[in-house]
């Protein structure tokens, strides 16, 4: 039995930000790390982004340079005992916690109907994998519009790979971006070579020798070297089930990012927490998420008392077109369009009960203040009130 004042669980970006976190305050307390993944934490973006580009492997790296920590790689936590605050791995190695922070992330949704080998992209392995792909093969789908999608498809394509997307929505990433946005990023791919199946899905993918046989719901047959996927994610949330924490679209957080459980911490995207500015739960599955909730997690778990109120930030690169944004991007919302120059650079507002929920800063850069200004203040807008409020 080995004893930590601080236990952390998984080996993502959350938990590399809360061991950063802890240490703020707390230089000596022992810490360890239980990451099922068989490499310790590393930077997801440049995987689907800037290592298609200039970036060298190794930038994915992140230190824990001088931090004394401890990290189990390869175990998996699969019991957890809150009463007698100890955790137990898969090797059957049981350890005692002060705090402990539940940083599971997410699993990828998966097909039924495919071949083992599609790859679900979402790890450094997956990214290994289609770089070897990529060294002989010379046609790909890409499965799902969402965000891995459209930067895996792009990326592809800049490295001189045949593409067919194949999603289920009408546009490219049609559940975050207006409707004529997404259509012109539709004809934007393919003008950039790349071959679209919107609104079809998959049938099956079966093996053909060395090939993949993608056959949609329309009747399409398509023959390649590799199938991606970005299906989306589903919060890991077993364990925390398992130890009789309050789950409701992940585990369920306070200010503070305890669960219910007050020794037991949770963060990033497998954490619903309240979002005070945006005025709902919400569960955000993207990096800055992950390392400024994980930071204040590991803060908070070394006695720290700082609330949570970090408005949602992403971004995204496609080909030469690249976006900021802030706040709730859903299309559900009111929308008001507001482009200097149509669909190459403009400002795009979410609204909610007339109120600025989330703004899209396309190509629009180092605005970034002035629209998490315009979240936060809770002033009624209109579209009169909004356009060429914010411009480049
Ligand atoms: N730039 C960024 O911030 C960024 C980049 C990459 C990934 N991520 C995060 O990683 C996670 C995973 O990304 P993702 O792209 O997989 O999720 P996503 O939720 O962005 O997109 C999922 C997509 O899956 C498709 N889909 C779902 N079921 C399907 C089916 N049966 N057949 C075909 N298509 C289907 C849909 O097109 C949908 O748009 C997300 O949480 C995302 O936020 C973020």
């Amino acid at each position: 039995m080995k004893h930590h004042k601080y236990l952390i669980v998984g080996g993502g970006m959350a938990a590399d930000s809360a061991i950063h976190g802890i240490r703020k305050i707390d230089p000596s307390g022992a810490i360890a790390v239980i990451c099922e993944e068989l490499h310790p934490p590393y930077d997801r973006p440049p995987l689907s982004k800037s290592l298609w580009k200039d970036a060298q492997f190794e930038s994915i790296w992140r230190s824990q340079h001088n931090l004394d920590i401890a990290i189990h790689i390869g175990k998996k936590i699969v019991n957890l005992d809150p009463a007698r605050k100890t955790a137990t791995d898969n090797a059957g190695n049981s350890y005692t916690y002060e705090k402990l922070l539940l940083a599971t992330g997410g699993s990828v949704r998966r097909l039924s109907n495919a071949d083992e080998n599609v790859i679900y992209f979402r790890t450094v392995d997956d990214y290994r994998n289609l770089r070897q792909l990529c060294e002989h093969g010379s046609d790909f789908v890409v499965i799902g519009g969402g965000f891995i999608g459209s930067e895996i498809a792009a990326a592809l394509a800049m490295n001189n790979k045949r593409v067919t997307m194949l999603f289920p929505e009408s546009g490219i990433g049609a559940r975050v971006y207006p409707r004529p946005l997404s259509e012109y990023l539709n004809s934007y791919y393919q003008e950039k070579g790349i071959t679209l199946h919107a609104a079809d899905t998959v049938r099956s993918i079966q093996r053909s020798g060395k090939k993949f046989v993608v056959t949609t719901e329309n009747g399409k047959v398509i023959s390649v070297d590799g199938v991606v996927a970005g299906l989306g994610i589903q919060p890991n949330t077993d364990l925390a089930a398992q130890a009789g924490l309050e789950i409701d679209n992940g585990i369920v957080v306070d200010e503070l990012l305890r669960t219910s459980n007050p020794d037991i911490f949770a963060a990033g995207d497998v954490a619903n927490f309240y979002s005070r500015l945006l005025e709902k739960r919400m569960r955000v599955e993207h990096e800055d998420n992950a390392n400024t909730m994980g930071e204040i997690a590991g803060m908070n778990m070394a006695g720290q008392k700082h609330p949570y109120h970090h408005q949602p930030f992403f971004y995204s690169d496609l080909f030469d077109l690249g976006y900021e944004a802030i706040g709730e991007l859903d299309t559900n919302l009111e929308i008001v369009e507001d482009w200097q120059e149509p669909f190459r650079t403009g400002v795009v507002y979410y609204l909610r009960e007339r109120r600025v929920r989330g703004v899209l800063l396309w190509n629009t850069w180092n605005k970034l203040e002035a629209a998490t200004e315009l979240i936060a203040e809770k002033n009624e807008h209109t579209p009169a009130t909004l356009l060429g409020r914010i411009r480049n």
